[in-house]
């Protein structure tokens, strides 16, 4: 079925569609990893988004019930270049057509996504319409006048859980207690907690400080998720907060929140990363690690300058701030994502890092028991 892809600046493209039939409007954002779409469009950080795949090739593997990252697909909608229905893999069980139709998701395929991707690298990031039932492009150009922009979109309210849930898939031996404040998180970092001995209760974006601290954790995790950081003022507060009282663990929007909580600033970067292969420096080791990443606004580096703030990584494509310390606290923030899922798993060792401010933390405890 034909479909058309009408962009903010006026251009359009015509291509097919695969998924579900309809209309969506969206951010229109790129990703340069060559696998794991399916972990892309689960992913809730994708969520008002319509996301172009740089590689060619989307399909040829299917979906199967594994490989995700939340209960559904959250990408608003799907650009590809070339789709293949017919997939072989051994983990396979649908097509991932059949997996848009039933979660409604439109995907558009046959359209120059090479075109797309410098578009929105010359231009930015930019809204756009995908629609199977109208074709006139003024209309459509309506349609998106009226549609708001990523700028000041607080999106965690619509993937956040609505009620407190323990994530207990394993049978291990579990240490520490740590609360996950869900912003919209990506299940991978939920395994690989848990599978790092913690016992994880995930609680909505909304709850208060109060009402974590009395869960007593010994460390808390502020998750990923979508949306502008800045509009989630709530989140800020409560985290302004924990700060400082137990050992906080950012990974991307947490990583922000936790900036803006300390005072510092955020903005809306040109057009983002997205995918698997961004290079990052720690500017104290000098060690570079390829990275997963999936972000479209980044910390201000000097506007946490007399905060305490201290840069740990930077993105070596554009010097932007990707992972930060702060002096006398137990916080650590990464704009990455070691958790992968797609892509590399160079920065695992964050996770570790967390679980050994944790043990620490313990060990002080232990230690003035002992010498009372
Ligand atoms: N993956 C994330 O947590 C993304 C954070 C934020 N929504 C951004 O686009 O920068």
């Amino acid at each position: 079925m034909k479909a058309i892809l009408y962009f903010e600046d006026g251009t359009y493209l015509m291509g097919e569609s695969f998924g579900a039939e309809g209309e969506i409007i969206g951010e229109v954002v790129f990703n340069t990893s060559m696998t794991g779409y399916q972990e892309i469009l689960t992913d809730p950080s994708y969520r008002g988004q319509l996301v172009t795949m740089t590689c060619p090739e989307i399909g040829n593997y299917g979906v199967n019930s594994e490989d995700v990252e939340s209960e559904k697909v959250q990408a608003a909608g799907f650009i590809v270049k070339n789709y293949n229905e017919e997939y072989s893999n051994f983990r396979g069980e649908k097509s991932l057509a059949e997996y848009l139709k039933e979660n409604g998701v439109i995907g558009i395929q046959r359209v120059d996504t090479r075109a797309i991707t410098k578009k929105i690298r010359e231009k930015g990031a930019m809204n756009g319409i995908i629609s199977t039932v109208e074709f006139e492009v003024e209309k459509l150009a309506q349609k998106l006048k009226e549609a708001p922009s990523m700028e000041g979109l607080d999106l965690v309210k619509e993937v956040t859980t609505d009620k407190i849930y323990k994530w207990n898939k394993l049978n291990n031996e579990k240490k520490y207690n740590v609360v996950v404040y869900d912003f919209g998180v990506k299940q991978n970092i939920l395994r690989i907690l848990e599978n790092l001995g913690c016992d994880l209760t995930v609680v909505p974006a909304t709850t208060s400080a109060k009402e974590i601290l009395e869960l007593n954790p010994d460390g808390i995790f502020l998750s990923n998720g979508p949306g502008d950081p800045a509009a989630v003022d709530y989140a800020i507060k409560n985290i302004e907060q924990i700060i400082s009282k137990v050992p906080v663990f950012g990974i991307c929007l947490g990583h922000q929140l936790a900036s803006l909580a300390l005072g510092g600033e955020t903005y809306k970067m040109k057009f983002g990363h997205r995918g698997g292969n961004q290079p990052v420096k720690d500017v104290n080791s000098g060690k570079i690690e390829i990275t997963a990443q999936n972000h479209g606004f980044a910390v201000d580096a000097d506007s946490l300058k007399d905060k305490g703030g201290e840069i740990k990584y930077i993105n070596l494509n554009d010097n932007t701030v990707e992972g930060l310390t702060y002096k006398e606290k137990e916080l650590l923030t990464v704009q990455h994502h070691p958790e992968a899922s797609p892509g590399p798993h160079d920065s695992y060792h964050i996770f570790e890092e967390f679980i050994k401010m944790m043990e620490m933390r313990q060990n002080d405890k232990t230690q003035n028991t002992n010498s009372r």
